[in-house]
């Protein structure tokens, strides 16, 4: 689904990660793991297209799919005037159109992924008043809604009760069940080996990717 030549990820031209060249296979569900600092977003950035290459080559062998995207928490506006369920609904875009309305599949879709993360009774609540886990889970729902055929999820768990933490993780299964390609930027090891049949791990010597009980890892950077 995107094949990595050579791919440096960074900033102003400046290299964070080193050179990196492996694919991501449609359906495959991959944790991006490393230290603090080492530059796991800024790949998942680069990947998503957010930020270009600093150098080297990002391929998408067939079309670039949709992504279905879930920032880091603190990057997102909470004080916005809408509705758990309008946050929701905007799943549905572009396929269909929010000055238009949803229609009955659609308003579906949106009550099973308030449904699944628990939300219902919150749906027309404004954002403002949700607890962080409940905000997180409000995300996650859009992102269920979406179906994207790539999903692309930022520390998903960061900051948010083991509880809310179970409840996510359920969903990304469901949706590397249902075909949908993972890429996660994860902490939690346990996690990662429980859950994540492939690992990027970054920020050591030399960045390891492959199969996550593959020991050690196998290791899939080139020299820049
Ligand atoms: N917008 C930016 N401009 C320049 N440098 C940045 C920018 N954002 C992050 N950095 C730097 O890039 C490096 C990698 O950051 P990144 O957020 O990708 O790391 P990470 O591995 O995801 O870290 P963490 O696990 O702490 O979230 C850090 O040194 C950070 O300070």
């Amino acid at each position: 689904m995107i094949e990595l030549d050579h791919l440096v990820a960074g900033y102003d031209r400046q290299a964070i990660t080193p050179a990196l060249c492996g694919r991501v296979v449609r359906g495959s569900m991959t944790a991006i793991v490393g230290a603090n600092g080492c530059g796991k977003s800024t790949l998942l950035k680069t990947l998503a297209g957010f930020l270009p290459p600093v150098s080297g080559v990002l391929r998408w062998p067939e079309r670039r799919p949709v992504i279905g995207w879930l920032a880091q928490r603190h990057a997102l506006e909470s004080q916005f005037p809408v509705t758990v369920q309008e946050v929701v609904s905007m799943g549905c875009w572009p396929r269909i159109s929010l000055f238009r309305g949803l229609n009955r599949a659609a308003r579906s879709r949106v009550a099973q992924g308030l449904e699944r993360v628990g939300l219902t009774a919150m749906a027309r609540e404004t954002i403002d008043t949700l607890s962080g886990g409940q905000f997180q889970r409000m995300l996650f729902a859009r992102v269920w809604v979406q179906n994207a055929p790539l999903v692309m999820l930022d520390e998903p768990f960061t900051g948010i009760d083991e509880a809310t933490s179970q409840i996510l993780m359920e969903q990304i299964v469901d949706m590397h069940c249902s075909g949908q390609t993972i890429l996660a930027v994860l902490h939690d090891s346990e996690r990662v080996a429980r859950y994540f049949p492939q690992t990027l791990r970054l920020g050591e010597q030399q960045p390891l990717w492959g199969a996550t009980h593959t020991a050690p890892l196998q290791t899939e950077v080139c020299s820049a």
